[in-house]
């Protein structure tokens, strides 16, 4: 596998949570980012209410597609799957569920972006990640890393940062 695993604290989030509601205003501010020469981190992600409604694959492929509108060069594009429920909630989302919607994020970029932008570039978890559920995460063959906001600022980080040792094996 040709990416490489990432991790990062809280402050990295350049986007805001709130991508649901303004999918063509993050699209803007991460087209704007990239023109200034910044690296973006864009997250997608549903709430709760579109989880139990069965919308979440729906919902972040429309988050997606407004970002890959306005992008023509993925090199300094992460996308974060952070799922709204699980920020800052101490809910996190299981690794099947994470797995699930990487999965579907890739196959997304695959078909509407391109077979290389969907192989190299990085979909990372955020959403209530610790040390005690990292590992676990980090296993799952689309996830790329993690966004951490509260367990950042804990010695538990450096588990978090541990677990991309369980992509060696891989
Ligand atoms: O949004 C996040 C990082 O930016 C995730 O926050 P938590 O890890 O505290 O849920």
């Amino acid at each position: 596998m040709g990416r490489k695993f990432f991790v990062g604290g809280n402050w990295k989030c350049v986007i805001s949570h709130y991508a649901h509601i303004l999918f063509q205003f993050v699209a803007d501010k991460v087209a704007y980012a990239l023109a200034q020469g910044l690296k973006v981190i864009a997250c997608v992600g549903e709430t709760l209410e579109q989880r139990e409604s069965g919308s979440t694959v729906e919902v972040v492929a429309a988050q997606t597609k407004a970002i890959a509108a306005k992008v023509s060069d993925w090199t300094n594009v992460v996308l974060a799957y952070e799922p709204v429920w699980a920020i800052g909630t101490g809910k996190v989302a299981s690794p099947a569920q994470a797995q699930e919607v990487h999965f579907e994020l890739r196959k997304w970029l695959q078909a509407n972006v391109s077979p290389e932008v969907a192989a190299t570039t990085r979909i990372i978890y955020g959403g209530s990640v610790n040390g005690a559920n990292s590992k676990e995460l980090a296993g799952q063959p689309d996830v790329d890393g993690f966004l951490v906001g509260g367990a950042s600022l804990k010695p538990e980080f450096i588990d978090i940062i541990k677990s991309a040792e369980v992509k060696k094996s891989t």
